[in-house]
């Protein structure tokens, strides 16, 4: 699914206008039908509503909101703030509208005018602005949105389209905006939802169609994206009946050190069961035992080491030698001891098919930044927040760490993912996609590891390197989601993703035969 900008937004509207028989004011009633049958499912007729509407379209929605909620028996009124000299045509066609059929549900807010105290268990509907935003919020304005916000203990909040004072493709750290609970939101997702510095206005999303042109949505091109179930069904290419273990790839995991081994299990145990034919660990002295028994699907090279790795770089002696193996998984729980990070750089001599480098891989990298220069291009870089910040730098916003993501990526021809509520995953050809499932849940220890077998396994498996990424991160969240469903978002351990990984390939496979 794209996401556009607010500019984007503006012209799909206008095409929709001009190429179909929809008019601008048929939109917004399907728009504010829409928020309205979303309201009516989620709070009683008993609960009053107070709509707070500005002065352009984002308003104009609020007053037809307040008319149909008043059709369907709810005491909505609407306060219309003049912020700004003119009202929208729509605005004010809506205002007609409701004037005509509730003449006491419209109310006035002049210019530096107070708002009302709501009635207890009030519904706020915040349609102030919109994605007609054209400046930070000041003034009266931000003075409202700041007193609305004073109510948000006792009320629930809810946005339309985006919370008012939030700009859709720009930071809008240190600036005014409103803290909705739920934002109702029109055809598309905006960029400005999946930054983690915009989590406490956003609230929960729900994306609402409005019919907008398909033809504009297919024809215009878009830098981000948001994964969805139908493009992860058409990555996914389930087994044939002939296939035997070699048509899945051979994998070599290098993780765990002493006191980390379980990074490595979990990693092995994702990446067996995500389907890889072979897969072989390299593990320090230390963990022989603790792999052999926990995952025996595994074969073992034990390094000379007890409690590190530091001779794992001898399975690739030379560039004939990498050929046995398809991709290597790097990192978890790896340790960062001098020794491992020398046979490291010499792994990255003769190894030149993409890998999957994670954790103290990536820790590695980030205290030499030469030997990123020497990762295969193609590779998959999985970094938390922390991480990133250590291999690329500080940024000053989220705007701006999505681009230092993409500009890498670009730079280096590598497939790199932020971690997070909606991980970003930037790919070589500068798009950005954001996938969405997951929960808090997954928020413990291990998870990462398990995300680091799944996607060795993929690439063992023979799907390019974006296909694996977009595929494995989807798959990690959903398994999150179904062990979540069954042990709760408390309960739930890492161990239990990789449980459910089977469940999620299940829900694949019924996808295709839909
Ligand atoms: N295609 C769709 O998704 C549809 C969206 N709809 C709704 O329309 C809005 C966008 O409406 P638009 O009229 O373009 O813009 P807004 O309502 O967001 O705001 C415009 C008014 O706000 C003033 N403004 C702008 N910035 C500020 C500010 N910082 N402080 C105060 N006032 C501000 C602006 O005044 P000016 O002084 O700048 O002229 C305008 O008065 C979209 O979000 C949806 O809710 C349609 O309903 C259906 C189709
Ligand atoms: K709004």
């Amino acid at each position: 699914m794209k996401i556009f900008t607010a500019q984007q937004i503006r012209e799909a509207d206008a095409y929709t206008i001009r190429q179909t028989p929809i008019s601008s004011l048929d939109l917004m009633e399907k728009a504010a039908i829409a928020c309205t049958a979303w309201i009516c499912r989620h709070y009683s007729e008993y609960t009053p509503v107070y709509v707070y509407c500005g002065l352009g379209n984002n308003g104009g929605d609020g007053l037809a909101i307040t008319r149909l909620l008043r059709n369907r028996g709810y005491d909505a009124h609407a306060y219309v703030l003049h912020h700004s000299s003119k009202a929208s045509a729509d605005h004010t066609a809506n205002r007609n509208a409701l004037q005509q059929q509730y003449p006491s549900a419209i109310h006035d807010i002049p210019e530096n005018g107070l708002l009302p105290q709501p009635d207890a268990q009030a519904l706020i509907v915040d349609a102030i602005l919109g994605t007609g935003l054209s400046r930070p919020v000041e003034g009266w304005t931000a003075a409202v949105i700041g007193q609305l916000n004073d109510l948000k203990a006792a009320h629930e909040v809810v946005a339309i389209d985006i919370p008012s004072g939030l700009q859709a493709d720009a930071s809008s750290l240190n600036t005014t905006v409103i803290r909705a609970d739920h934002t109702l939101s029109f055809e598309f997702y905006k960029l400005a939802f999946l930054l983690p510095e915009n989590a406490t206005f956003v609230g929960d999303i729900c994306i609402l169609p409005i019919d907008l042109s398909p033809d504009y949505i297919a024809q215009t091109p878009s830098r981000f994206h948001i994964t969805d179930a139908l493009q992860i069904k058409n990555i996914y290419r389930p087994r044939k009946p002939f296939s035997h273990k070699g048509t899945f790839g051979h994998a070599l995991l290098i993780a765990g050190s002493e006191g980390k081994m379980g990074a490595a299990v979990l990693s092995a145990k994702a990446c067996l069961r995500t389907g890889v034919g072979l897969l072989s660990c390299h593990i320090p002295g230390c963990g022989y035992d603790i792999i052999q028994i926990s995952s025996p699907g595994a074969m073992c090279f034990i390094d000379e080491q007890k409690d590190h790795s530091s001779s794992f770089h001898t399975h690739i002696p030379n560039a004939e030698a990498a050929a046995k193996y398809k991709t290597i998984g790097i990192g978890p729980g790896l340790g960062t001891a001098a020794g491992t990070c020398w046979a490291f750089e010499k792994l990255l001599e003769h190894f030149h098919q993409p890998m999957v480098i994670d954790a103290d891989a990536l820790n590695i990298l980030g205290s030499s930044p030469a030997m990123l220069d020497k990762i295969p291009p193609g590779s998959l870089l999985t970094p938390h927040p922390k991480e990133f910040e250590r291999l690329f730098g500080k940024t000053a916003n989220d705007v701006e760490r999505l681009e230092l993501l993409s500009a890498n990526a670009v730079k280096r021809k590598l497939n790199i993912l932020l971690k997070g509520r909606y991980t970003a995953m930037a790919f070589p050809d500068g798009s950005i996609w954001f996938n969405t499932t997951g929960n808090p849940g997954m928020a413990t220890g291990g998870s990462g590891d398990v995300l680091t077998g799944i996607l060795t396994s993929l690439l063992a498996q023979g799907y390019t390197p974006r296909e694996a990424m977009l595929m494995g991160v989807w798959l990690h969240g959903l398994s999150g989601d179904h062990a979540a469903a069954e042990r709760s978002e408390e309960a739930m351990i890492a161990e239990d993703i990789v449980e459910f990984l089977g469940k999620s390939f299940l829900e694949l496979r019924r996808r295709l035969s839909c």
